[in-house]
């Protein structure tokens, strides 16, 4: 039971912190191609990877994550990057959410745009386009992929906003976790310090381009 209590507990931790300061916990490695933004700035997710490999073209394994998804999970998809076919639209994201998935991030592209965003669901990709997917049964679920160029395995937490998709290991998530909120304080103070400060800035930016040098 712990157990379960501090999983959910690290996940609402993660949602606070923006992409940027995870992202510099880990070195600027683990970050999803940027051409994988939300359709909606405001969108920021926080979850466990339910990992879907597909063939481009073919959907049906989003729809078998769909059906063995547990409430929480975010659905991480290589599609391989293909911009031509959609993997989902508004009905099949829709049951995403009906079934209390979190969200989908997919290296690849939606459709029924305006439908999406009608239904706040949190939907990451690279685009748009009106061609839909067959649906000729091939791929695979929950095993490792790669989704625009990150290493996902499943259960790895996810986190998604503005600017961009990073994707933290199991294994790193508490060291991660506690370098990332470093470095939101980190950020927070400077910006409290400098904000409006011209005579800090320049003392700042001396002593920066100094050691620089
Ligand atoms: O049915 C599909 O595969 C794609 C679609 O248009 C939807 O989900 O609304
Ligand atoms: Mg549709």
């Amino acid at each position: 039971m712990e157990g379960i209590t501090l999983k959910h507990n690290i996940i609402d931790q993660f949602q606070q912190i923006p992409t940027t300061c995870i992202s510099d916990a880990m070195q600027g490695m683990n970050n999803l191609d940027p051409r994988v933004k939300p359709l909606t700035e405001e969108y920021r997710i926080a979850g466990r990877a339910l990992t879907v490999q597909m063939p481009v073209g073919d959907n049906m394994a989003v729809l078998r994550a769909i059906r063995e998804a547990k409430p929480g999970d975010i659905l991480v998809v290589d599609a391989k990057g293909d911009e031509y076919r959609a993997i989902a639209g508004d009905f099949v994201v829709g049951m995403a959410q009906s079934l209390g998935i979190k969200g989908i991030i997919v290296d690849g592209t939606i459709r029924d745009i305006l439908g999406i965003k009608k239904l706040h669901f949190p939907v990451f990709s690279r685009g748009t386009t009106a061609v839909a997917s067959g649906k000729a049964g091939g791929g695979e679920i929950n095993i490792p992929i790669s989704c625009g160029g990150a290493p996902v395995h499943p259960g790895d937490i996810v986190v998604g906003d503005a600017d961009g998709v990073v994707v933290v290991s199991q294994a790193l998530e508490q060291e991660v976790l506690r370098n990332a909120l470093a470095k939101l304080d980190k950020d927070n103070m400077r910006a409290a310090q400098y904000s409006g400060n011209p005579e800090k800035i320049i003392q700042y930016l001396d002593e920066i381009i100094g050691t620089a040098q």
